[in-house]
């Protein structure tokens, strides 16, 4: 029932359209009864010989009717299409915007191909339900309904007879034929979802597949998953042709149930003769109004199917909610993290356990440790992508979790370590961080991030398109694009989370001293495992399997000969 009025709810915005284009669907099947009972009658008496003139009447009813088929069909088909495309970009829309809070706590279980295969198949599955079972539905009722009555007027035995018929075909039938067919589109959802999911995994993997001379075993997962969804796509189809031959075998069979009882009539002299063939076709064109009802059925499964998907993923609840009542801006900057507790699972190990951390405003922290120690966990946690379990991160003296996310985003520009270029114009990659900006300061922020000259030095220049995920760039131009958008961005808090890491020495330190100047006046948070450039941090903490466990300036550390000497030295080694 939810789903049902999901789906309807939908149509509310257009009611007025749908009645009109189910009118005309009406119209539609109406004129092609009338077509034929009037064709039929014109034959039968024009078998009379009557005078011609009588049969002029006719011969302008037959022309009416087939144009007036013709024309309704047109015009139902383009109202119903133009409601449904409407309905559908809608709901990709809505789609999108519920899957936005959910990012990324939420979606990190998820295969990125499966939502996109709820975010394309399953909505345009939902056209069918729009399109084959509300409106048929409706235009059955309204075809039957004043066709019984008709019917009944000659005799209440062709009420009966259709009645039955009816009933056997639009009734009994469908649910026999969608039960046949559960396994097999519950199968096909799961098989399609999962070939998206592969599809999408091997194109965004291209690279290493080729590397590792994975593509025969890549092509054949692929044609396995294909060949298995053609199998249930081929037992659907094969349903659907049973479904269709045994609507056509009772059409035939009311058609032969009304001629054989008309017959009789005729013989008692109960029907005038001339009506036989009427009756006939006005029983077969008839059926074009109960033929969709065969497949009503399976369409609402398919379409409670995808609703229940995109529901599923709808529903979930965000990691963060804002809060009620949000704080606005914040006084100052400062960020003070007290008694800090966090894990992902609730049963699993702390990733970071009672941290404690002070950066006063346009101060700079580093906070570094071993791989796996809860560094780009505490940039998540500020970032309030999660909410953490004990302690508190407070922004101006306020709980962060006063602020809602969008607020606290807009204070803080990142530089990650791999930062998501998109397959725009280098000008649309920078400028995305301030869409306000202007052609000036896109420039003036590429300048001070070091890559104005390389970009100029492009044919085209800004407008250079850098191929998806900016593979087109190098590491190094890459980072400096993403420094580009901080200095746009200007936020006064500053996060740099492994910035540098994957660059060569000598790129390191270039970019590094952009870095110093992306710094200057701002909070900032260096995260990092790499000991290069942090000698003038006012604090450096060291973090080991989320505690910290040293803390203090670079020199002091250096001569503390504990962790972070070990690790100094380790990259000292590796890179001299
Ligand atoms: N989404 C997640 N779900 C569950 N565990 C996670 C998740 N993200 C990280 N972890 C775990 O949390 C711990 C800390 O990970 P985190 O990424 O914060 O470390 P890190 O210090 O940034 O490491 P690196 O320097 O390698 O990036 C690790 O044990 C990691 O496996």
């Amino acid at each position: 029932m939810k789903i049902l009025n999901f789906l309807l709810r939908l149509l509310l915005p257009y009611q007025q359209t749908v009645i009109l284009a189910g009118l005309l669907g009406v119209c539609t099947i109406g004129s092609n009864i009338g077509l034929m009972a009037v064709s039929a009658y014109l034959i039968a008496w024009a078998a009379l010989q009557p005078p011609v003139l009588h049969l002029v009447g006719l011969a302008a009813a037959v022309r009416f009717f087939g144009l007036a088929r013709a024309v309704s069909r047109y015009l139902e088909r383009y109202l119903s299409h133009q409601v449904i495309l409407q309905i559908l970009s809608g709901l990709r829309v809505w789609f999108y915007q519920k899957l936005e809070p959910l990012a990324p706590a939420c979606l990190l279980d998820e295969r990125s191909g499966d939502l996109l295969s709820r975010l394309v198949q399953d909505v345009e599955t939902l056209k069918y339900f729009y399109l084959k079972a509300v409106g048929p539905l409706l235009t059955a009722f309204l075809i039957m309904v004043p066709l019984v009555g008709w019917l009944a007027g000659f005799n209440v035995k062709f009420a009966y007879i259709i009645i039955f018929f009816f009933l056997l075909s639009g009734i009994v039938l469908p649910p026999v034929i969608t039960a046949l067919g559960r396994r097999a589109r519950i199968q096909r959802a799961e098989v399609r979802a999962r070939l998206y999911a592969q599809l999408t995994d091997s194109l965004q993997g291209l690279t290493e597949i080729i590397a590792f001379d994975l593509v025969p075993q890549r092509l054949n997962l692929i044609k396995q998953t294909s060949r298995e969804l053609l199998g249930w796509q081929k037992q659907l189809m094969d349903l659907g042709a049973l479904g269709n031959s045994l609507n056509g075998l009772v059409m035939h069979l009311a058609m032969w149930a009304v001629l054989v009882t008309a017959v009789a009539m005729v013989e008692a002299g109960l029907l005038p003769g001339i009506y036989l063939a009427v009756l006939a076709l006005v029983v077969l064109s008839s059926w074009e109004a109960v033929t969709p009802l065969s497949f009503i059925s399976s369409y609402w499964e398919e379409s409670r199917e995808a609703v229940r998907r995109l529901l599923k993923i709808c529903e979930a609840e965000p990691a963060v909610q804002d809060p009620a009542v949000a704080e606005t801006t914040p006084d100052n900057f400062n960020l003070q993290v007290t008694g800090l507790r966090f894990r992902y699972h609730n049963e699993g190990p702390w990733v970071l356990d009672n941290l404690h951390l002070h950066l006063p405003q346009g101060g700079r922290v580093a906070v570094v440790g071993p791989s796996g120690a809860g560094k780009s966990t505490l940039v998540n946690l500020l970032l309030r992508f999660w909410d953490y379990h004990q302690g508190e991160i407070l922004l101006g003296g306020k709980s962060i979790k006063t602020y809602c996310q969008d607020d606290v985003l807009k204070l803080i520009a990142v530089v990650p370590q791999r930062t998501h270029l998109f397959n725009a114009t280098i000008r649309e990659n920078i400028w995305l961080a301030r869409p306000q900006a202007d052609e000036e300061e896109i420039i003036m922020a590429a300048k001070r991030a070091g890559i104005h000259s390389f970009i100029e030095s492009l044919p085209q220049g800004y407008e250079t398109y850098i191929g998806e995920g900016g593979f087109k760039l190098s590491g190094g131009q890459r980072q400096r694009l993403a420094i580009a958008r901080a200095l746009l961005k200007n936020a006064p808090i500053l996060l740099l989370d492994e910035a540098t890491a994957g660059l060569d020495p000598i790129t390191e330190k270039e970019v590094l001293a952009d870095i110093y100047k992306l710094m200057q006046g701002r909070t900032t948070l260096v995260i990092t495992h790499r000991l290069t450039g942090l000698q003038d941090m006012d604090e450096i903490l060291v973090l080991h399997r989320g505690q910290v466990v040293e803390r203090g300036r670079h020199d002091y550390l250096l001569r503390k000969r504990g962790l972070y000497w070990a690790m100094w030295q380790q990259s000292h080694d590796r890179l001299y």
